[in-house]
């Protein structure tokens, strides 16, 4: 119900944000902070996923990727998953809450986006839904980051940036490797909606933003050497399979980007926390 190989990710920028601002501010995170903050993001990731697969339930049934899941497979009655992701938003917010007032309200603007925005209003009419629905996304890092500290705010901001930005290259790569899926279920992504030419373009060009975006915290003077080489390769990496993508737009071409997609995003938050532990800021 809760699609832990989701979550993990989203759940490990939390934590990557949390370990870099403590190293980069030398600030400790108390025992208490790691459990409240880890389970806090752990429960609100897996409430959106189950909330989003209550609302979710009938699309689901209709496509060979989301058919087997308990609800649309019977394993779960729709009354008692939506009071299972009920339970957890609870949970997630009286955890974030006794993080801080910053967690807290991320937490609850973080589900309320995915929910509401993009599951309940955008997901079925508009291709554009993961832009506005990406802002949840970059929650999980900023909660980290604002457990830790709220100084140099920007670095978490940048952190979550990172992650708004990567969302269109690692759901529009899938889109168009289950098109067929999304069309069946009336789930205009932009790659069902536009050709498959001007989708490989904009996917490209997403992919082109973000690797460039990826560059701001070296350029900043916040991150060193570590993190530049981190991502410059992993993102050389990305551009050009979005190019290999571009230039031959097969199934195999975007399957490839969007699996990926997860370990670009997890390589460069690996990359965060090290450089911050080995390379302090000029002045
Ligand atoms: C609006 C935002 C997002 C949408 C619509 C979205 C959609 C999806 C979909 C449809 C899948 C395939 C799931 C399946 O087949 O069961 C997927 C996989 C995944 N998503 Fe997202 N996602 C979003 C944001 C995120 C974010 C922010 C993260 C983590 C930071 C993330 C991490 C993952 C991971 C790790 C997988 C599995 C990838 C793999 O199998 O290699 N997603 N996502
Ligand atoms: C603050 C906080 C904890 C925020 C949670 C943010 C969050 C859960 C983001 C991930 C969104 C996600 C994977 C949606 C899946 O889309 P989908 O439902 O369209 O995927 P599907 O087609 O596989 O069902």
């Amino acid at each position: 119900m809760t699609k832990p190989k989701i979550w993990y990710l989203l759940v490990f920028t939390t934590f990557g944000a949390a370990l870099t601002a403590s190293f980069y501010f030398d600030l400790p995170i108390e025992p208490m902070t790691w459990v409240l903050l880890i389970g806090g993001v752990t429960a609100g990731s897996a409430a959106a996923e189950t909330l989003t697969g209550y609302i979710d339930r009938d699309i689901d049934a209709m496509m060979d990727r989301t058919k087997d899941r308990p609800i649309p497979s019977g394993r779960i009655s729709p009354k008692n998953a939506l009071a299972f992701g009920l339970i957890l938003t609870a949970i997630s917010l009286v955890m974030s809450w006794f993080v801080n007032i910053w967690a807290f309200s991320l937490m609850a603007f973080g589900l309320f986006d995915n929910v509401i925005v993009y599951s309940k209003w955008l997901k079925r009419r508009s291709q554009s839904n993961i832009i506005l629905g990406g802002f949840s996304g970059g929650a999980p890092a900023l909660i980290g980051y604002v457990a830790v500290t709220t100084q140099n705010i920007e670095i978490g901001l940048v952190m979550a940036g990172l992650v708004f930005l990567w969302i269109p290259t690692h759901i529009w790569s899938l889109a168009l490797h289950i098109k067929k899926d999304y069309t069946k279920a009336g789930v205009p992504m932009l790659p069902v909606v536009s050709s498959e030419k001007s989708s490989v373009r904009v996917i490209a060009g997403t992919t082109v933003m973000m690797v460039v975006f990826s560059l701001v915290p070296f350029l900043f003077g916040e991150f060193g050497i570590i993190y530049l080489a981190t991502a410059g390769v992993f993102g050389a990496v990305m551009l050009a399979l979005s190019m290999w993508l571009l230039v031959k737009p097969t199934e195999k071409a975007s399957w490839t980007v969007f699996k990926f997609s997860s370990p670009y995003l997890t390589a460069l938050f690996i990359a965060f926390m090290v450089d911050a532990y080995y390379f302090t800021p000029p002045g």
